[in-house]
């Protein structure tokens, strides 16, 4: 038996950080949203593990790890002990979502696996004891099971659907560099000694959210993160205003970066910004809408 299992990309529509904890992670306020990139994840019944990968044209295959450092293979096989059995399995995985991105690719794939191996294993695992795993694992995979739009809390890992009834637009430029999430989080810590314990409220960009108006979506967004990735990337800052003068309603940078990632009024809206970005040298630009679902069984 076989089965596939679909996970999609996230943006943080709000990133509010405070001063990092003791624990080395920081406090968040954010909101997620899925959008319409995906890694689909096939797995497979086999006798022992094993793990394939194969990307889009715009992803260097020697960026995804293929042994076991690969983060699909450590969900696996912590599903596995939790439940008292062999993790076993081949798996596949077709990448589409930039790698160290900031776009919680790595993220969407654990969530898949989870999904996948709790399927064909036959565990009925329960949503509370997955999302535990899915904590375990990273602080954003919970939000990539649940998908959709949602608040996220503590270090990101506590995460609750928000309303959101609208259909935006999203054009996303990859890097073709990642950025380290580590690395960007050490340097606000650098630029922002003063930070405060309570991460900036993501409150007005729920109100922005709950109008449905692209306009005041726009002027909500927030990321703290961006500073210091511009810093590091002084390109983004470019990047960003190009965009907007393509027509672009705002851009910015998607979690730790670097991919940079455009609000448009419409569809039309998106279509021309894309060709503007294509057109000013960009290779690869991706045009989404969100918010969609979390990791889900295919048909
Ligand atoms: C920045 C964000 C925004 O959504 O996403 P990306 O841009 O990476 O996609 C996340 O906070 C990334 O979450 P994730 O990539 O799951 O991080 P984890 O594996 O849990 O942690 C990796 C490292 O990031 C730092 N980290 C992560 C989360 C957090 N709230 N504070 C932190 O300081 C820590 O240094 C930690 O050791
Ligand atoms: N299945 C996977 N897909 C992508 N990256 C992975 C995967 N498994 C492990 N990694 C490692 O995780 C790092 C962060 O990847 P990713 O989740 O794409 O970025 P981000 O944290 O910026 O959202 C990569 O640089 C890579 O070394």
């Amino acid at each position: 038996m076989s089965i596939t299992v679909r996970a999609a990309a996230k943006i943080n529509l709000h990133l509010g950080v405070g001063r990092v904890r003791d624990d080395g992670f920081h406090p968040l306020d954010t909101v997620y949203q899925a959008i319409g990139i995906h890694d689909d994840l096939s797995l497979a019944d086999a006798a022992d593990l094993t793990l394939t990968t194969r990307v889009a044209d715009h992803i260097e295959a020697d960026d995804v790890p293929d042994g076991p450092d690969n983060i699909v293979l450590r969900a696996a096989r912590l599903l596995a002990e939790r439940a008292g059995r062999s993790a076993t399995g081949t798996f596949e995985v077709r990448k589409d979502i930039p790698v160290a991105g900031g776009m919680a690719g790595g993220s969407a794939d654990a969530a898949a696996a989870l999904v996948a191996c709790d399927r064909l294993w036959a565990l009925d695992t329960s949503d509370d004891d997955l999302l535990a795993l899915a904590a375990e694992l990273g602080s954003d995979i919970p939000f990539s099971l649940v998908g959709g739009t949602a608040r996220g809390a503590g270090r990101g890992e506590l995460v609750t659907p928000v309303d959101d009834r609208g259909a935006w637009w999203w054009v996303a430029v990859p890097a073709s560099v990642g950025l380290s999430t580590p690395a960007v989080y050490r340097h606000f810590d650098v630029l922002r000694p003063d930070a405060p314990e309570v991460p900036a409220s993501a409150e007005p960009l729920l109100a922005a959210l709950a109008s449905g108006e692209p306009v005041r979506l726009a002027r909500a967004l927030h990321n703290d993160l961006q500073e210091p990735a511009i810093d590091l990337r002084p390109e983004l800052g470019e990047l960003i205003t190009l965009g907007e003068a393509e027509g672009a309603l705002r851009g910015i940078v998607s979690g730790s970066g670097p991919t940079v990632v455009f609000l448009c009024d419409s569809a039309e809206g998106a279509r021309e910004t894309a060709t503007g970005l294509a057109g000013a040298g960009h290779e690869v630009v991706l045009t989404a809408t969100g918010p969609v679902a979390g990791a889900h069984l295919l048909p």
